[in-house]
This record gives C-alpha cells, structure tokens and sequence, in this order.
C-alpha cells in the first residue's frame, strides 16, 4: 500500500502518481465494523472492475478546522495505526488529504472535480451520511449529480447493532467512559493500542504517541503482547491535566524494558482511582439509550 498525503491544490506529482481506481470515503477513525463494510463493498467493486482500490481520508480531523461542536484531538486509530489497518484490508493507495480552513471552503463540485476525478477517481462508495464540501453541502444524492457520469456511485447502508448506528462517536464514547468491554460488538475486536513499554526499576509503564485516544482514569483488565509473549495484566490509567500515565502490573518477565514494542488490549474496567468499581456503568447506559438512532 502507498500512503500519499495530498494538500491542496493537489501537488501535480500525486496526480502523476494515481491510478484508476474505486475510492472508498471517510474520515474512518477505528476503522469499526461500519467501515469494514464501506471497504469490503469498495474492494469488491475494485476486483470486479479490475481497479486499485484507494481510501480517502483526512487529516486532522475536520472538526478541528470546522470549529463546529466537539473537535476531535484524540484518535481510536492514530494515521500510524489507520496505515495498517488499511494496508491488511489490501488497500492500494491510502489517500490523506491535509485537512485545513482552504480545503473546508471548497465547493461540493470541485471537491469532487479535484479531489476525486482528479485522482482518476472511476467508482466511489460511502456510506449513506457521507458529506464533503464546504458546509458539508454534498450528500450521498449530490455526489451522484457532481459525479457527472464520470464515475459510478455506491451507497452503503447504515450498519447497526443494538438498534444503533456502528458510529466512531459511539465507540469513542465507551472507550473515554471507560466501557471498554462493549467496543467489540462495534470494532470487530478489542480497542488495541500500540506503544513502548519501559520500566524504571520500581515501575513498568507504556509510553503512547500523544493522540491516541485513551479510557478514562481507572484500572482495567487489559493483555500485553511482546513479541510471541501475549500476557494478561492489570493497567492503571492515570491522567494529571496534558500527562498521562499508563502503568502495568503483572507482567511475568523480570526483564527491564527499554522502548520495547507492545500492544495493550483493554477488556475490562476494574476500578475508578479511588477504588470504586464499575462507577461509570449507569452513566453508559444512558448514554446508549439516548443514542438509540432515530
Ligand atoms: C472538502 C471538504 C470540505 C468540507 N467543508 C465543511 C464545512 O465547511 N463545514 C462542515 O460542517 N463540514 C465540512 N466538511 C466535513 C464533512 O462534511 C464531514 O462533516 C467530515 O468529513 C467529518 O465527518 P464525521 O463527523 O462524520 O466524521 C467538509 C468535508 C470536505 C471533504
Ligand atoms: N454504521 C455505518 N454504516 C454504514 N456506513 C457507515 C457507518 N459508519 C460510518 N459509515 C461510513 O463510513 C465512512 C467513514 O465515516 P466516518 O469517518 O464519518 O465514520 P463515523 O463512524 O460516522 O464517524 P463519526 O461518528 O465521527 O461521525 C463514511 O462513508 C460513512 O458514511
């Protein structure tokens, strides 16, 4: 898979670099099982047509140019982690669009003039709440007008569980309340992050890359992989203004660690810091209820 990161114009070298292909679209942040699907259906198109298959995406999240409701800094899946995500999906060509106050003025139509058949864009899917263009004016029903007939549309439906949408919110919701066992249903799988793992002496800790998104502050159930070693241990979340701190108990090997690559998956939440558990079960309920798509 090649990653290129597109700004705006679009460098002539990118368009010389593009292929024909499908282009799925989407910010994909966890790339959940709502995602899976708009991926799945745009590699299938791909195999059938005999195209790459590319996704679009953006970085950093439009909502922090856009400014409108919550801005969104901390990511389930970081670029770093998207990239391979993708790449195992069999992605061809992972297009990151430098998301920035030029990019959200354009237009619905030169968004997709540019960007997409620009690009050599010759089947897109998204899924049935895509928006692009400034104000996020093009829908899924405009990007078949915009599209010109230059290239074929396919609208994914709306992937549910629990009569809710399959949605990145939700899942950030659950991880940040710290009800990290419901994220399977929605992701496919535990939420995984990736870090260096160290150890002091008196203390063994994961060091992360600053935008992950993490559970709130408690102890939680989590696995350790190093290696060929996969462990349960115990985490401790803590998390001081900007410092956050992520302490692991044990761990069987005696060995100092020193930036050692690991993988943490979170299962359970034990305790909040002062030791009351499951404190944050009540607070999700009403949180899934009020979801509940309309
Ligand atoms: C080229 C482009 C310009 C956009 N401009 C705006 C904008 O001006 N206002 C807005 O609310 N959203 C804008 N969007 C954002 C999208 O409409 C959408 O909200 C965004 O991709 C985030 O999606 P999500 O909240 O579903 O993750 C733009 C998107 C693209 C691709
Ligand atoms: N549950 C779903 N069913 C079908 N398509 C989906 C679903 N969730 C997202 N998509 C599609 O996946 C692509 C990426 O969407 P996006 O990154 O906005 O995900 P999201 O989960 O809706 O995020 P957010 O909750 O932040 O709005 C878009 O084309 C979107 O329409």
């Amino acid at each position: 898979m090649q990653t290129i990161r597109v700004s705006y114009p679009i460098q002539k070298s990118v368009q010389l670099q593009s292929e024909p292909c499908v282009m799925a679209l989407g910010f994909f942040d966890g790339v959940h099982l709502g995602h899976q699907e708009i991926i799945k259906t745009a590699r299938a198109e791909a195999e059938r047509k005999g195209l790459k298959l590319a996704v679009m995406t953006f970085s950093p999240h439009p909502s922090v140019v856009i400014k409108k409701g919550k801005q969104i800094n901390e990511y389930i899946t970081p670029i770093f982690e998207k990239e391979k995500i993708f790449e195992k999906l069999r992605v061809d060509f992972l297009y990151v669009v430098d998301f920035n106050e030029e990019v959200a003025r354009i237009p619905h139509q030169d968004f997709v003039d540019d960007f997409l058949c620009g690009l050599q864009c010759e089947h897109a899917v998204a899924g049935f709440d895509y928006t692009y263009g400034f104000k996020g004016q093009g829908t899924m029903d405009q990007l078949k007008v915009d599209a010109k007939a230059r290239f074929a549309v396919t609208v994914v439906s709306k992937k549910e569980k629990n009569q809710q949408k399959i949605s990145s919110t939700l899942l950030r919701e659950l991880i940040t309340s710290g009800r990290v066992e419901r994220v399977p249903s929605y992701l496919g799988k535990s939420y995984k992050i990736e870090g260096e793992l160290y150890n002091d002496g008196n203390k063994t800790f994961i060091e992360v890359v600053d935008d992950y998104l993490l559970p709130c502050s408690g102890t939680y159930e989590v696995s350790v992989r190093r290696g060929i070693f996969h462990e349960k241990a115990v985490c401790e979340v803590t998390k001081l203004g900007q410092k956050r701190c992520l302490e692991v108990y044990g761990l069987q090997s005696e060995a100092v660690f020193t930036g050692e690559t690991v993988h943490l998956q979170w299962h359970n939440f034990i305790a909040d810091p002062q030791n009351y558990p499951f404190h944050v079960q009540s607070t999700i309920d009403e949180f899934e209820a009020l979801s509940v798509s309309v």
